[in-house]
């Protein structure tokens, strides 16, 4: 990961308010995970110059990751207009993954003209569960083409995540992460020592957090 890359992509998160910190009430992502944290990349598509700063980077990390890509590859929903942006930049194919209904629902389909013979790089904004791009990925997989990884703007870095990526061969990069907007919100003062290491146990417990370490 570019450290510049990184600390500049938090800081603009921070900027426009895209990530929210509460204990009080925290943010229920799922059925399953409840955290202090929630992060919204969708809003920096209001911001054409941060927008167009993720696009060139997300560009350049396809660029430099996988060089041999045929075909970018939209996950839902907030992937897709990156990876729109990524494809005109690159001068590749674009399709995505249009979603019926979430991913907990997985009625999944792919828009776009795919082959067995394609290279196909997944684009999402977040990786969270992880679930919207394994997802994409089977069903990319599904059709014969070659998956050769994702590449998004923000990784939680949730190690069983990262673990079921692993398994699943999907090569992760990502511009920044959990690690870098930690150390750049303790920098920007938006989080003391005592939330800090909240953020820190639900990292590392985020099925049992808040019974555990809540307030
Ligand atoms: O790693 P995951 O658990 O899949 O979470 C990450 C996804 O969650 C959000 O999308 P969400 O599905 O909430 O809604 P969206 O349709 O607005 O992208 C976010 O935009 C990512 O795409
Ligand atoms: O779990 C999610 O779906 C999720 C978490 C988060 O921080 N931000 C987001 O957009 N989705």
């Amino acid at each position: 990961m570019n450290d510049k890359v990184a600390s500049d992509t938090v800081k603009d998160l921070l900027n426009i308010r895209a990530v929210q910190l509460s204990t009080n009430p925290p943010f229920v992502w799922n059925e399953e995970i409840t955290a202090p944290i929630y992060t919204d990349n969708r809003l920096t598509m209001a911001y054409p110059r941060i927008r167009e700063r993720i696009t060139k980077n997300l560009a350049q990390l396809v660029r430099e990751q996988f060089p041999e890509a045929t075909v970018i590859c939209g996950v839902p929903t907030a992937g897709i207009a990156y990876a729109a942006l990524v494809s005109d930049r690159l001068e590749l194919p674009f399709i995505y993954v249009h979603a019926d209904l979430n991913h907990h629902g997985l009625i999944r389909e792919l828009e776009g003209k795919l082959t067995a013979e394609d290279k196909v790089v997944l684009i999402d904004d977040l990786i969270a569960s992880g679930a919207g791009s394994t997802n994409a990925a089977a069903a990319v997989r599904e059709t014969g083409a070659t998956v050769l990884g994702i590449a998004a703007i923000f990784s939680y870095q949730l190690p069983d995540v990262v673990r079921q990526l692993e398994r699943l061969q999907l090569k992760l990069f990502t511009l920044t992460d959990y690690t870098h907007l930690i150390e750049e919100a303790v920098l920007f003062r938006l989080v003391d020592e005592d939330f800090n290491l909240t953020l820190k146990y639900w990292h590392e417990n985020p099925t049992t957090w808040p019974e555990k370490f809540g307030e």
